[in-house]
């Protein structure tokens, strides 16, 4: 006998502290009854101090991993998280474009230590090529800034930052995420006729590693169990508000937060 499940699959990096990348993609899928697969793009030797290291997957690996995973069962949902190279992107687009599954990016550049997670000659591939086959993208405030070329320091820059996002680079919807900015956290979806905008308290902290990789991997998990754009960003934002503010203060930097807080449905 044979149980559906939904099946969601984490394409990123890995931290060996579990804080961000696959291993807190995993937990996050597992968390909201998810089953998680992973393809590993890059493994990192990082902590909540900072990245000491980084060894790319050749793109040939990274292929044949996703082969093993589509030609045997096919995901309901995936995301993408480091990416480092032009040519693992490539390989990552050819498989959204012949599997259609729903696609979320989050397009990882910089940790909250600092350090670069991206090529910088990969960005215009990025942003030219593979955004534009997501059903949605969740940058932070720096990596919006740098895809669609502007400054953002306010409400309106979002919008304005957006409508490049959807008019110029072809994203279907975009969630730009306001952890970066001043004042509540607040966090907003632009879909082609539609805003949803989501604030909560900001909660004084500095653990907050891993918040990106965590909040679009709950997108996808609800993609997965077929919930659609606007109530997967709902659960999204409650989750990571709670295990933001349920954090376990671990390490001597800035910390994991906490993926069995959040209860909701
Ligand atoms: N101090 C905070 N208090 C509450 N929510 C936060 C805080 N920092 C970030 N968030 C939320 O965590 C998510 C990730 O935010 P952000 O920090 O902007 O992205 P990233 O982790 O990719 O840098 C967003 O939903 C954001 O609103
Ligand atoms: C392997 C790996 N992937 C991504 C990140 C960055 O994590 P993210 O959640 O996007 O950002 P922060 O919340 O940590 O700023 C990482 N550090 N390692």
């Amino acid at each position: 006998m044979s149980i559906t499940l939904p099946i969601a699959l984490t394409v990123a990096g890995t931290d060996p502290t579990g804080g961000a990348g696959v291993i807190a993609d995993i937990k996050s899928f597992q968390s909201r009854g998810v089953y998680g697969m992973a393809a590993v793009t890059s493994l990192t030797a990082q902590n909540t101090l900072g990245v000491q290291g980084a060894y790319n997957v050749p793109a040939d690996f990274l292929d044949a991993q996703l082969k093993s995973i589509f030609t045997d069962e096919v995901p309901h949902a995936m995301k993408s998280g480091m990416i480092a190279t032009e040519e693992m992107m490539r390989v990552i687009k050819k498989y959204v474009e012949e599997y259609q599954l729903p696609f979320v990016i989050d397009p990882v550049m910089i940790s909250t230590s600092g350090d670069n997670l991206i090529d910088e000659g990969a960005i215009d591939y990025l942003r030219s090529e593979l955004l534009p086959t997501a059903l949605t993208v969740t940058p932070n405030i720096p990596e919006a800034e740098k895809l669609a070329g502007l400054t953002i320091e306010n409400e309106e820059d979002v919008r304005k930052a957006a409508k490049i996002f959807i008019g110029d680079i072809g994203v279907q919807s975009v969630i730009i995420k306001g952890g970066h900015l001043k004042g509540d956290a607040v966090d907003y979806l632009f879909e082609k006729d539609k805003e949803t905008t989501l604030s909560s308290a900001r909660v004084d902290t500095e653990h907050t590693h891993g918040t990106g990789c965590t909040f679009s991997a709950v997108i996808t998990a609800e993609l997965a169990r077929g919930k659609p754009l606007e109530a997967a960003f709902r659960t999204g934002k409650n989750y990571i508000t709670k295990a933001i503010q349920e954090a376990p203060g671990l390490g001597g930097g800035n910390g994991p937060i906490n993926h069995f807080a959040y209860e909701g449905e």
